[in-house]
């Protein structure tokens, strides 16, 4: 931004040239000075300004006032003046020296007085001479207006009076007063002329100081505008030099952007010299492969020329292959109705397979019935570890003598005094004196047979089931004969050890899904309960103690028994069974006894109700399987129980004489078949009873100290075996 400056002189100039010039004044050479005064000074002559002739003029008026006031001086000395009524200001010019009249005021005021003759002549001269050198030394040392009188001057004595000269320089007589009158009145009028000439000049100062103090101000002004413009312009080269700053940072900045894009060009012009470089020996490449490709068309027109001959004998071989496919859709069309005609035979067959199922069942169950309703098998299970020190795992007094049959199994106890007639009675066969007692059943396992070859022989009975039987199988042993192994499994939860639990559900299920396709669809439904001092405690629940467990009976005829608020939980498949018996096993109380660690206390009974339904046959069936894990069956004396664990014994010792002698009520047809004298009774009512199949595992431990627990079993087992207890019936929807 440009500023342009006005330099304060010229404007000085402008003004001083636009100062008004005293108009009035006349210059001092046009003046008429009285004649007795002096003319100007050297340096008051030198000066050229207005200011300076005005300077001279007042420098005149100051000497005529010094003189006048000298005069005034002299006047009121000698009281012939009027002093009050003189002006301050208004100078008088200075008689003639040696007129010896005194000059009064001009005006209305002035008047005429005669110098008294005592007035010295002497000191006469030395007045004048002050009067006439104050003023000069005044203007000579401050050259300016208005001045004080010097006090040399206004306190001079005052001067005689002098005799003025005469107009033609003649000096007039003393007694020529009139003449010096009249010189005096023409000074007077002189004076008077140039006192208004200088009252002209004063007030044409006073109008000149006054425009110059206006302009003086107006000066100011502008210099405070100046200053005000002078302030705007460097904050503005303040601002445009942050401004260059910024530039030149950015400027800085884009530089060395550009710098160091122009690296990067120069590196990409690098690369891409070279990856033309390259693209140009690919291109020499391309062209020499090119070469190649159009002698390799070149070959390959001449081979489609050949393969154009052998598509058209090609074609005409299509066009035979296409009338041969004629030939054999006709042939297929005819072999299609061939096939329908076997798949309606293929559906005959599966309605006589059906047919043929059903009469299977029939005769399964007819088999299962000829074979008895209540089966025993005995197990005796092999000796445990720390059973076999000493006897290098040989069951000595434990024989199977019927290995084909394996129905036959041999007690044979030498030198046993103690045994009694009964025992001797329940012998078959055999020599009394070597202690031998023959005994058999539906099967015997020996201690190697696996849990496999076990629920093989029980698979059938199992099956029953979703024909729609009711059927049970229970184990009876004492304690620590391999019970609970028999019917849960081994405690190592290995797959070759399941018990027949967990065998017969798996069986269900997998017969249950294959019998789908024939039709059947089955639901199923579990209850896991236990027996403790007759008193039923439910293994599925929640640990509620407070429920009641009562056996009813239910149905039409009253027939089904059932356990009021015992949980029943639908099922569909083995691993919802299986988490049901390992629910059961933590719930399920095992009490210690000097017999075994594990001895089970109580009777478990594990009940799969299933009820099948056949859309294609109509048929529909409901059957019930119950797995039961007695308690230990060992005598009092032999567990060496008391307290509690005597009224435990007790309790289960009465259960299972009771269950022997509901059996043998049923052998012998009696008329009152005691079920309720026990719980465990009473809720195999049904599995006991006719309307169901049963099978009794006696499981046998294998050491020679439990032989009498032992023989105490075999015999339980033989008269259960030897019971008819009637006709298993078909539970039919
Ligand atoms: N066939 C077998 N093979 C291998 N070990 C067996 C067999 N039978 C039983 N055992 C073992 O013998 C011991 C006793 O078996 P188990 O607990 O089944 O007897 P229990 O008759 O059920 O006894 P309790 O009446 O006290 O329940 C267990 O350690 C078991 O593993």
């Amino acid at each position: 931004m440009d500023v342009q400056r006005q330099p304060l002189a010229d404007a000085n100039g402008v003004l001083q040239s636009r100062l008004p010039k005293p108009s009035g004044l006349k210059p001092p050479s046009q003046l008429r000075p009285p004649s007795s005064l002096k003319p100007p000074s050297v340096s008051a002559k030198r000066m050229r300004s207005p200011d300076l002739e005005m300077d001279q003029k007042c420098q005149k008026l100051d000497d005529s006032t010094s003189s006048n006031t000298s005069v005034e001086s002299a006047r009121s000395s000698t009281g012939s003046t009027k002093g009050s009524s003189a002006k301050p200001g208004i100078v008088t010019r200075k008689p003639p020296a040696k007129t010896g009249l005194v000059n009064t005021r001009v005006g209305s005021t002035a008047t005429r007085g005669i110098v008294k003759p005592s007035i010295r002549p002497a000191a006469t001269k030395p007045a004048v001479t002050a009067a006439k050198r104050a003023p000069l030394s005044r203007a000579t040392s401050t050259g300016s207006l208005n001045k004080k009188p010097a006090p040399s001057a206004t306190k001079a004595p005052a001067t005689k009076p002098t005799t003025a000269a005469p107009a033609g320089g003649k000096k007039r007589q003393p007694w020529d007063l009139k003449g010096r009158l009249q010189d005096m009145e023409n000074i007077l009028s002189d004076n008077q002329a140039n006192n208004a000439e200088l009252r002209n000049v004063l007030e044409n100062n006073n109008a000149r100081i006054a425009m110059l103090e206006s302009i003086n101000q107006q000066l100011q002004g502008t210099v405070q505008q100046k200053e005000l413009q002078t302030k705007e312009v460097s904050q503005e080269v303040e601002e445009l030099q942050r401004k260059l700053r910024l530039n030149q940072e950015e400027i800085e900045t884009s530089t060395r952007k550009l710098n160091r894009e122009i690296e990067d060009l120069k590196f990409s012009k690098s690369t891409l010299e070279r990856q033309r470089e390259t693209l140009e020996g690919e291109l020499s490449a391309g062209k020499q492969e090119i070469s190649g490709l159009k002698s390799t068309v070149a070959q390959l027109t001449s081979a489609q020329a050949g393969l154009n001959a052998e598509l058209t004998a090609t074609k005409l071989c299509l066009e035979q292959a296409v009338q041969a496919g004629k030939l054999k859709d006709e042939e297929i069309a005819s072999l299609k109705k061939v096939v329908a005609g076997q798949q309606e035979i293929i559906a005959n067959c599966n309605a006589e397979m059906r047919a043929h199922e059903t009469e299977r069942r029939k005769l399964h169950n007819t088999i299962q019935e000829l074979k008895g309703n209540i089966r025993v098998f005995c197990r005796v299970r092999p000796l445990l570890v720390d059973e076999t020190l000493g006897t290098d795992g040989v069951i000595p007094h434990i024989n199977f003598p019927d290995t084909k049959e394996q129905k036959m199994l041999e007690i044979e106890k030498v030198g046993d005094a103690a045994l009694n007639e009964s025992t001797v009675s329940a012998r078959r066969g055999g020599n009394n004196c070597q202690g031998k007692f023959d005994f058999s059943f539906d099967r015997v396992f020996a201690p190697d047979s696996t849990q496999a070859q076990v629920f093989e022989e029980i698979s059938q009975l199992v099956q029953s089931v979703l024909d729609g039987y009711n059927v049970c199988i229970f184990a009876y042993g004492q304690t620590g004969s391999g019970k609970t192994h028999t019917m849960e499994g081994g405690s190592d939860n290995a797959a070759e050890n399941r018990g027949m639990i967990p065998r017969a559900v798996a069986q269900i299920f997998q017969t249950g899904r294959e019998l789908e396709e024939k039709g059947w669809k089955y639901t199923f439904e579990a209850s896991f309960l236990e027996i403790y001092n007759e008193t039923i405690r439910d293994l599925l629940g929640n640990g509620k103690d407070d429920q009641k467990y009562d056996i009813k009976m239910t149905g039409s005829n009253s027939n089904d028994v059932m356990v009021t608020n015992l949980t029943l939980v639908p099922v569909s498949s083995e691993n919802q069974v299986h988490s049901l018996l390992e629910k059961a096993s933590h719930n399920r109380a095992v009490a210690e006894t000097k017999c075994n660690e594990r001895s089970s206390r109580s009777h478990s009974v594990f009940r799969l109700k299933l009820t099948g339904s056949n859309e294609l046959t109509g048929e529909g069936c409901q059957g019930t399987l119950n797995l039961i894990d007695l308690a230990g069956s060992e005598r009092l004396k032999e567990s060496g129980s008391e307290g509690q664990r005597l009224k435990e014994t007790q309790a289960i010792n009465k259960s299972l004489s009771n269950l022997g002698n509901v059996i043998m009520a049923l052998a012998n047809k009696e008329s009152h078949i005691p079920y309720r004298n026990s719980k465990l009774t009473y809720l195999l009512q049904n599995s006991l009873g006719g309307n169901s199949k049963t099978l009794m595992f006696v499981n046998i431990s294998p050491k020679e100290e439990n032989i009498q627990e032992t023989l105490c079993s075999l015999r339980f087992a033989t008269k259960v075996n030897q019971c008819s207890i009637g006709t298993a019936t078909k539970k039919v929807k």
